[in-house]
């Protein structure tokens, strides 16, 4: 099968009052549709770069970027994307705020309003649609942003650190429920997290990206099935997993 993202030899350079900041070098990477892929790596190594790139938010300096064989150039990304705020309008109820990527474009049709109702009963928050963001919990605030991202049906699902800002309990069933919403949608995911568990818990592959400047040092398949639940936290292949990705991030002392 054909990759959806194509990323080759990809550089990325910024120039900066005080001199060039090499943020990615010689970046080479796949990811097939519907695949869920993570990527790690230490603080500052380009991940959020990456993941701008791929959004069309950011140029790269040499190499190429394609998805679905078409360069990615910035402002034309067929993305979907989520932070670690949920970002939400705050005098917007969650069904305008979960509508607005097709209402920046034009007036929501009822199968506009369809699809985002259903992306709300996907997530369990039917039945705030009506509310206001400050009257829903962190997590339901991004699960809310979840469904924003994917109402306009993007090619790419990007996450950047999502529920970094989450406690660990909620973190550990949305994690769950992403899980869900990845199969159930078929959408293909990139998920940037600090959590090596997370990590192992969602992706079908993860790339472990080196100190700035980013390169990929490794790469991963995650050999679960696509349906995963929190058992899988206890299992001792997961627990290998985990501490070989680590073994990345030790601090070795000579
Ligand atoms: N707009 C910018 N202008 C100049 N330098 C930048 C810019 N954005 C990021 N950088 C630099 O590029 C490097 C990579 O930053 P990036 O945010 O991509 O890393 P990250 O891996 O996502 O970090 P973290 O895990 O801490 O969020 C850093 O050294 C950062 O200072």
């Amino acid at each position: 099968m054909s990759a959806l993202v194509e990323l080759s030899g990809l550089e990325k350079t910024y120039a900066t009052r005080t001199g060039d900041v090499h943020a990615l070098s010689a970046v080479d990477l796949d990811i097939s549709k519907g695949e869920f892929v993570a990527i790690v790596g230490p603080s500052g190594c380009g991940k959020t770069t990456l993941l701008k790139i791929l959004a069309g938010l950011e140029d790269h300096t040499a190499g190429t970027a394609s998805i679905g064989g078409h360069p990615i150039r910035t402002g034309n990304g067929d993305v979907g994307m989520v932070f670690q705020k949920a970002t939400l309008l705050p005098w917007q109820d969650i069904a305008a705020n979960v509508l607005l990527p097709l209402s920046l474009r034009r007036r929501p049709t009822s199968q506009d309003r369809e699809k985002a109702a259903a992306l709300l009963r996907m997530t369990d928050l039917e039945g705030f649609a009506r509310k206001r963001p400050h009257e829903l919990s962190g997590g339901m605030q991004q699960r809310a942003a979840i469904c924003r991202a994917l109402v306009h049906k993007p090619s790419l699902l990007l996450m950047d650190e999502p529920f970094g800002a989450l406690d660990a309990m909620t973190r550990d069933s949305l994690n769950v429920e992403v899980n869900r919403i990845w199969r159930e949608t078929g959408t293909t995911a990139v998920l940037i997290t600090h959590s090596i568990s997370e990590a192992v818990f969602l992706a079908e592959r993860i790339f472990v990206m080196s100190a700035r400047p980013g390169r990929i040092v490794d790469e991963i398949t995650v050999p679960f099935d696509r349906e995963r639940s929190l058992d899988l936290l206890g299992d001792p292949e997961f627990a290998a997993l985990t501490s070989r990705i680590r073994t990345h991030f030790e601090v070795t002392h000579a």
